[in-house]
């Protein structure tokens, strides 16, 4: 898997008023090298529409494009990966379905990352890192602890998620983050590209 600094997740309710696809591009323009689809409220029908227009958005731009959840529209929307949560479909049953499609396999404990790591993710988001309003069923925050944890420990890539904004960004990357995702502070800016930029700013500072 090739590598990546900043991954936007879509949050429809952070832009009333504003397109998906449009947002989405000036996410990408801003410098967000990986998307993924988060619908939690719409039916199967419109989440496939939302990934056939993503996948033609992201192929434009030659971004990696990644579902939540739900295989069956990855894989009709040819997206170029999965993630999954720890209740979500087993990594080995979603491995037998996506083939080489990346998966990435949510986190939020040193013995789950090192678990996910053992059945073959191929990367692993660390969260949430702070408190956020984005997931409803979230667990307690992890803080930048858990994220010097893995940093020590996993050899996957990692992505840091959950509270993470242009203001404490800087503490995530100091415990050892070098792959940053973000949905409301990303996608509910009035200035989605600047953000992203800022964000990609503060990542090159780090190296
Ligand atoms: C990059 C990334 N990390 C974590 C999650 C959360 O996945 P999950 O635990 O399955 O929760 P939902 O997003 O499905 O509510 C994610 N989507 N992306
Ligand atoms: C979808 C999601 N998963 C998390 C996890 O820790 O697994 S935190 C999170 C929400 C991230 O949104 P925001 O950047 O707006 O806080
Ligand atoms: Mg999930």
């Amino acid at each position: 898997m090739q590598t990546f600094r900043l991954y936007a997740i879509t949050g429809e309710q952070f832009h009333p008023g504003r397109d998906l696809i449009e947002v989405m591009e000036e996410a990408i323009l801003g410098g967000v090298d990986i998307i993924q689809l988060r619908d939690k409220s719409g039916n199967k029908q419109e989440i496939l529409r939302k990934a056939h227009a993503l996948r033609e958005l992201t192929r434009k731009h030659g971004v990696t494009f990644i579902v939540n959840d739900h295989i069956d529209i990855a894989l009709e929307a040819d997206a170029d990966g999965i993630h999954l949560g720890q209740d979500d479909l087993p990594l080995a049953e979603a491995r037998k379905l996506v083939g080489n499609k990346i998966i990435g396999i949510s986190t939020h404990a040193i013995h789950e990352a090192l678990q996910a790591e053992k059945d073959g993710a191929d990367y692993i988001g660390v969260g949430p890192v702070y408190a956020t309003k984005s997931k409803v069923d979230v667990v307690d925050p992890v803080g930048v602890g858990y994220v010097r944890e893995v940093a020590a420990q996993v050899r996957l890539p990692f992505v840091a998620i959950g509270g993470i904004k242009l203001h404490n960004v800087e503490e995530v990357l100091e415990a050892g983050a070098t792959w940053i995702c973000a949905i409301s502070e990303i996608v509910g800016s009035d200035d989605v590209r600047g953000t992203c930029e800022t964000f990609i700013s503060k990542l090159e500072k780090r190296g």
